[in-house]
């Protein structure tokens, strides 16, 4: 990413449990967004691939072991460009859960819930994107 300063690049996980519910992140309330519910994930750091990035960032965060083959990419989310700021892409995929367990070990909170739950629940902008990509386009 070092060499494209324009443009954030993040990388988030849709976990499903089997059953019909999906894992969402709610931040701790003393972050940027704090209170808010996310896909779990974060920033692909230099020299690091989103997939590399989003298997370092979901043991970081959830303690859970993702493997390389058990995550498919599934959408894409963009921000408005904005002067003077790099703005955030954030790549989307989704994986099937193990069952292991699985913590917020940054902080905040983990819960599942179904597509309808996560619906009204109070997301990160490109997160309610994310989402209708996700559960309501075919
Ligand atoms: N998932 C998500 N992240 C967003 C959105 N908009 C936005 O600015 N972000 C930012 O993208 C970053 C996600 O990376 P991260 O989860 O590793 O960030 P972080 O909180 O650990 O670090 P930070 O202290 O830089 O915020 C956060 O800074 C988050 O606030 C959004 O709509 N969805």
């Amino acid at each position: 990413m070092a060499k494209n300063p324009t443009w954030t690049c993040v990388v988030a996980l849709a976990l499903n449990d089997h059953g019909g519910k999906w894992l969402m992140h709610r931040r701790p309330a003393d972050k940027h967004h704090g209170g808010l519910w996310e896909f779990p994930g974060g920033k692909v750091e230099n020299g690091e691939t989103p997939r590399v990035a989003l298997v370092r960032e979901i043991r970081e965060e959830l303690g859970i072991a993702l493997g390389w083959e058990t995550i498919s990419p599934v959408t894409f989310a963009e921000e408005v460009p904005v002067a003077g700021r790099n703005g955030i892409v954030i790549l989307l995929y989704k994986a099937a859960w193990d069952g292991t367990a699985v913590q917020a070990l940054e902080g905040g909170e983990v819960a599942w819930f179904t597509p309808q739950e996560i619906a009204g629940l109070a997301k990160l902008p490109l997160d309610i994107e994310l989402a209708q990509h996700l559960f309501e386009k075919p």
